[in-house]
């Protein structure tokens, strides 16, 4: 996997994001169908970024002040103990006008939880939205991610009513925030009526491109079931490469009228839907005003901040720990067998960096930049192999950190825990019950500075959910209108281009919107966590003992709406790696250390059979994990030239980059593996030697004959790896072509070929957005 493919997210959070506007409240007729606005148009368009607003913050809305001239000491209310989420204010009144016009002789309805898995934003968002609008509809429940929720609280008696949001990562794997919950989910031991009681649905978020369509929705339902638990409604899938929208839509105007069963006592009659004004979104008279359709509905806070004392010995040693991270322990932290996580992960020395691309001057600099590093993992007890990934923490960079923090108002040192807050906190009573552990990427108790360095994605496309909390909490009415627009149905055509495409960090929205003073808690609960980063492994443990090598492209890139732009993590490697990369520095004196895990990669790594005719086709940093194949099989021919052995299947590498003396990524051991006979044909493509561009796929059609010879023999594996906007798509309509002109099939016939090839594991693709 190379770098670009989980550094930025967009394809996933464009897919969210549009979802959303259909996420509407208006969408089983129980609740009004717009809200009103000012029209903002000016607002709305990105302008050049005000200064951060040095307006004063009402205390009960955040975090102790900044430093400078504040004191970094919680308001007495907040450090002296429990006191209601600051980002409830507006939520807590809503919650009160619900409460106020329920019937008081309706009996109590079962609880609805709402349970996510989601790598990158989609199914949760879907699954905020699913509760916030469930409770428009005067459904009680709450949301989670699997492991917030723990599978110790899947009971009926906490989780009567369940809905699950699921997307898988990897080669089926569970995305991160499931993982726990996902595992002992599926863990044989499990007794058989463990979960009677529980009446259940959900939505499964996959893509068929992938081996393993669908993976972790489909053992999700299938585990349910078989521990007892009894569908309301009939789990829905999407499949993004057709667009999850429609899917989505259809599954949900279905689901609202069972769910307000689901959720009935048994032997109760139905509860009437509360009354439409009770359900509508908050609209402020704002002058000017539009009726807008589709805004979101505003997801209820979660969590409370529960500050501690400043100059508290506990707040101290927070701090204290974070400054001195990792700790030696964590360091020393060695697992057996080698099972790393974000949670747990390994620190891995970085042995060696260096640049793969020149540092040339010029339009083509910007997107050229490609870094190698050599991390040392002996003794850690990782056992990997070609075409696994790594796992790397990111941290966002310090300087936007403190802009942030600066913009907030907010004392970056200041110390809190998280607690969970539900409708009946709110009301002055107890959590929900089986209360959860919320935000665990926080790691709660932290400062502020911490949360916002480690546990939280600054920079990620902005969800419609973030823009409907950031408009709740405008005081200036174009601004607030402004916002809402964007997360509305309406605002479709805005949220695309100017959020999908513009993509501004948190900081550039709060600065474009300068009243807007969103309290910490809310804003925490709403903002994505900042996730690891996967990387290709780019060698193999026969030639590499003891280490794991990657390489990634610095990501750089600048949109018209919000300028220029940089990759979290990459830009974060980049600074710590670039002295030992320019050699103005040796590794061993950097003393680098990276968290990392490992995920394997499934169907994706080489075939053991050294006789199977091999194609892989990776441009750019696509080329990486193939190095890593490559190596592989250069010790595994060597053994078995050792042993007597002969025998062995064409192998050819389509590598593609813009130009020979710029960014031919690893040249010198893709020309050694041809030079010494491990590899058959290396076909490079230089988009840019020439006046048209050349592709991979171009240099494909030129050895079609030769192509279809290998890839018809029943034995062939073709791996790609690379983008999957454009090359994938056109690398697989060219394979289709081969199959279709060169084997004399139809075109139908040599797409079910390559399906068929897919299913059977012998056409494995890894690929990004
Ligand atoms: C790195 C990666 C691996 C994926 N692996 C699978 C997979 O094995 N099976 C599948 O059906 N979809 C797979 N998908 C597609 C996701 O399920 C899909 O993009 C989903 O909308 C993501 O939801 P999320 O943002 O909640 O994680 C993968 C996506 C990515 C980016």
């Amino acid at each position: 996997m190379g770098d670009s493919a989980h550094t930025t997210p967009q394809a996933a959070g464009g897919g969210g994001g549009s979802i959303l506007a259909r996420l509407k409240a208006q969408r089983a007729g129980l609740a009004p169908a717009t809200t009103t606005a000012a029209a903002a148009a000016a607002a709305a368009a990105p302008a050049a970024a005000p200064a951060p607003s040095t307006a004063s913050v009402n205390g009960s809305a955040v975090p102790p002040p900044a430093a400078g001239g504040a004191p970094a000491v919680p308001p007495p209310s907040a450090a002296a103990g429990p006191r209601v989420a600051t980002g409830g204010a507006a939520i807590l009144a809503r919650l009160r006008a619900q409460r106020a016009t329920k019937s008081p002789a309706a009996p109590p309805t079962k609880e609805l939880v709402v349970l996510y898995a989601s790598q990158t934003g989609t199914a949760s968002e879907i699954a905020k939205n699913i509760q916030a609008e469930a409770e428009q509809k005067g459904v009680k429940g709450r949301v989670a991610s699997m492991n917030e929720f723990g599978f110790d609280n899947m009971s009926a008696a906490k989780a009567p009513v369940v809905i699950y949001v699921a997307s898988s990562t990897g080669d089926g794997d569970s995305p991160d925030n499931a993982a726990k919950f996902y595992a002992t989910l599926r863990r044989k031991t499990q007794p058989g009526g463990l979960l009677d009681g529980i009446a259940f649905t959900g939505f499964g978020l996959g893509d068929s491109n992938y081996t393993r369509y669908q993976h972790v929705p489909r053992a999700i339902k299938q585990r349910l079931l078989d521990l007892g638990a009894k569908p309301f409604y009939p789990p829905g899938e999407a499949d993004e490469v057709d667009g999850i929208e429609e899917g989505l839509d259809k599954w949900l105007e279905g689901l609202w009228p069972v769910l307000r069963k689901a959720v009935q006592p048994e032997g109760a009659a139905e509860a009437a839907p509360p009354p439409a004004a009770a359900a509508a979104p908050a609209a402020e008279g704002t002058g000017g005003e539009e009726q807008l359709a589709g805004v979101p509905p505003l997801p209820r806070c979660r969590v409370r901040l529960v500050w501690q004392e400043s100059g508290g010995a506990a707040a101290d040693a927070v701090r204290a720990a974070e400054a001195a991270a990792p700790s030696a322990s964590e360091v020393a932290y060695r697992d057996a067998e080698g099972h790393y996580s974000a949670v747990q992960p390994f620190w891995a020395p970085v042995t060696d960096a260096k640049y793969l691309t020149t540092d040339l001057s010029g339009p083509d600099r910007q997107a050229s930049t490609v870094l190698h590093l050599e991390l040392d993992i002996g003794g850690s007890g990782l056992q990997y192999a070609p075409g696994d990934s790594i796992g790397v923490l990111p941290q966002n960079d310090a300087a936007s950190v403190a802009d942030l923090l600066q913009r907030l108002e907010v004392d970056g040192d200041a110390v809190f825990d998280v607690a969970p807050v539900g409708e009946d906190a709110a009301a002055g009573g107890q959590p929900l019950a089986g209360a959860e552990h919320l935000l665990p990427h926080l790691k709660a108790p932290c400062s502020v500075r911490g949360a916002l360095t480690s546990g939280v994605d600054l920079r990620a496309p902005p969800r419609k959910s973030l823009l409907r909390l950031l408009a709740e909490h405008c005081s200036e009415a174009a601004e607030r209108a402004a916002l809402l627009r964007l997360c509305s149905r309406d605002g479709r055509a805005e949220y695309t281009a100017q959020m999908l495409e513009g993509q501004p960090s948190l900081l550039q929205l709060l600065q474009q919107y300068p009243s807007c003073r969103p309290p910490l808690d809310a804003l925490l609960d709403a903002l994505p966590p900042l996730a690891a980063r996967m990387y290709s492994v780019s060698c193999s443990p026969l030639e590499c003992p003891g280490k794991v090598q990657v390489a990634f492209t610095v990501v750089r890139y600048s949109t018209a709406q919000y300028g220029e732009h940089s990759g979290v993590a990459t830009t974060w490697l980049h600074r710590l790696a670039a002295p030992v990369a320019s050699g103005t520095q040796p590794a061993a004196a950097a003393g680098l250390c990276l968290p990392i895990f490992l995920r394997r990669g499934g169907a994706f790594g080489p075939p053991e059979d050294l006789q199977a005719p091999l194609l892989m086709i990776g441009p750019g940093t696509g080329v990486t994990p193939f190095r890593g194949f490559l190596q592989h099989r250069r010790a595994q021919l060597a053994a078995a030239a050792s042993g007597g052995g002969s025998g062995r299947g064409a192998t050819w590498l389509f590598f593609g980059c813009r130009r020979e003396d710029q960014d031919y990524l690893y040249r010198q051991d893709l020309e050694g593996f041809e030079a010494d006979g491990t590899l058959d044909h290396l076909c490079v493509a230089f988009s840019r030697a020439q006046d048209s561009k050349v592709y991979v796929q171009h240099l494909m059609q030129q050895r079609a004959a030769e192509l279809h010879e290998l890839i018809a023999r029943p034995d062939a594996r073709i791996f790609l790896c690379g983008d999957g906007a454009n090359m994938a798509k056109d690398v697989h309509a060219c394979l289709l072509d081969i199959l279709h002109k060169q084997g004399g099939r139809t075109e139908a016939e040599a797409a079910e070929q390559l399906a068929e090839m897919t299913r059977q594991g012998r056409y494995v693709r890894d690929i990004w957005s």
